[in-house]
Parts: structure tokens; C-alpha cells; sequence
């Protein structure tokens, strides 16, 4: 989390290897990011970026079936049945044979989503030390769908899948996520237990806007930005 600008894309692109850090360095299953085999890689990690762009006609069955390439020697059908579940898993069950491009924007969205969920698919559905990385996964999703996806990125944690998640939505990530990590400026604002990283004072600190945190009768917690004027 952190305001627009403050790196939250750049971390996500030097822990997929998309961009090489000047110092430091990233390890999966303990073993760096260089040393690890492509296609090995591709099997054990996804990434949706922000934005994706597809420049040509593809279907949606196709498109998520792209998930699959790393494994195109693997065991037949595997293919069908990963991209059937990501599917139904996005309530897109039923959008195989419809144009990716005749969609909306919060459908293209469930789509990629769907495409990174069967690329880590699993016949036995373990976790198996897989990686998922997602930036801002609810983009341009209604009140609905965000719960829908944030619910199947908490089970996919549950079942064992590392899940690293760029948001905006603060009470989403207080609500979801097991710890945080809050960027300004680059910098590491925070880092730790999500109910610890996501305090007034920190979320001061970084967006610089006064918060309150409210418990509704549910016992959820939500962030609420105080409007300075208004309070004036
Ligand atoms: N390829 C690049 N070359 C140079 N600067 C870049 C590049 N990509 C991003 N930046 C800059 O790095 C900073 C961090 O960008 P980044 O995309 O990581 O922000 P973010 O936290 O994901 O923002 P947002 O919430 O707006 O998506 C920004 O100031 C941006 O302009």
C-alpha cells in the first residue's frame, strides 16, 4: 500500500524480475530469482500487472488458457480443467467462447485474473510454495466483485499460496491481509502485522490525511478519511 507514485508497482516488477534491483535481492523457495529456470519459474509463479494489453483477437477460453503454456508437455486435459475452475472461480464460468475484446473493463479484469489463476493451478490443489503477485487485482470491479476476488485471494492464501497484493482500498487490506508493507516516496513507511502497519499514524504519515478507524456491528474494520474542511 501507498500513495499513487510511491513504488508500490516498482517493488511488485523487481519481485517478478521484471526490473533489477540495485541493491538487495529477491529469493523464492529460498533460492534466488537468476538461478531459478524460466519455465520452472512460470510454474511456480504468476504476476498480474496493472494494466494488461492484448493486441489481438483472442477469445476468453484462449486467453486464460495462456496461463497454461508453461506446461504444454504436462499430463492432457490438465489444460481444460485449470481453465474451467479459473473461470468459474472469476463467475466467468460461462464466458469461454465470448470475444476478450467485446467485454467490459471489469470483466477483461476477472479474465486476466482468471489466465494468473491457471497458470498456478494445481491437480491436488496445494499451495506448493507457489507465488502469486497482483497489482491492484479489484481494479474497475463493482462493490460486488471486489469481495468476490478479495474472498478468492484469501482462500488461495489459505490454502498456502503466498499472495503479495498492491491496494488502494485500505479496509480491504485491513480486512484480508495477514501483514502489510506501506510505502512514501519509496521508502518503507511501515512494515508488519496489517492491523500495525495500516495505524492512523502511519497512514497519516504516508497519505498525509487524517484518518479514523471504524468497527462496524460485524466487527470488521474500515478506514475512514477525515475530511479536514468539513471538520473545520
Ligand atoms: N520506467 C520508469 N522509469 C522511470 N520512472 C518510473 C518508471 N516507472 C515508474 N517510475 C516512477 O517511479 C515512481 C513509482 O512508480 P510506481 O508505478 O511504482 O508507483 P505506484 O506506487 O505503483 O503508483 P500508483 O498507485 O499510481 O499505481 C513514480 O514516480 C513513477 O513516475
Amino acid at each position: 500500500m501507498g500513495p499513487n507514485g510511491s513504488g508500490k508497482s516498482t517493488l511488485l516488477n523487481v519481485l517478478s524480475g521484471d526490473l533489477w534491483p540495485h541493491s538487495g535481492s529477491v529469493e523464492i523457495a529460498g533460492r534466488p530469482l537468476a538461478a531459478w529456470d524460466a519455465s520452472d519459474l512460470a510454474m511456480r509463479r504468476a504476476v498480474l500487472p496493472q494494466n494488461s494489453h492484448v493486441a489481438f483477437p483472442i477469445t476468453v477460453g484462449d486467453l486464460v488458457a495462456i496461463g497454461r503454456l508453461p506446461y504444454r508437455h504436462g499430463r492432457p486435459g490438465s489444460e481444460r480443467a485449470a481453465v474451467a475452475w479459473a473461470l468459474e472461480a472469476v463467475g466467468l464460468g460461462s464466458f469461454s467462447h465470448r470475444s476478450y475484446h467485446r467485454l467490459s473493463g471489469g470483466e477483461r479484469q476477472r479474465v486476466q485474473f482468471a489466465r494468473v489463476l491457471a497458470q498456478i493451478w494445481s491437480p491436488d490443489g496445494a499451495g506448493n510454495d507457489r507465488v502469486l503477485l497482483l497489482d491492484e487485482p479489484t481494479n474497475n470491479l463493482d462493490p460486488a466483485q471486489r469481495l468476490g476476488i478479495m474472498r478468492l485471494v484469501r482462500q488461495l492464501a489459505d490454502q498456502g499460496i503466498a499472495v503479495v497484493v498492491v491496494l488502494h482500498d485500505l479496509s480491504e487490506a485491513l480486512r484480508f491481509a495477514d501483514s502489510g508493507l506501506l510505502l512514501h516516496c519509496g521508502k518503507v513507511v511501515a512494515q508488519g502485522v496489517i492491523t500495525d502497519v495500516l495505524s492512523p499514524a502511519h497512514i497519516a504519515s504516508a497519505f498525509e490525511v487524517e484518518v479514523g478507524i471504524l468497527t462496524d456491528q460485524q466487527g470488521l474494520r474500515h478506514v475512514a478519511v477525515v475530511d479536514q474542511r468539513r471538520a473545520g
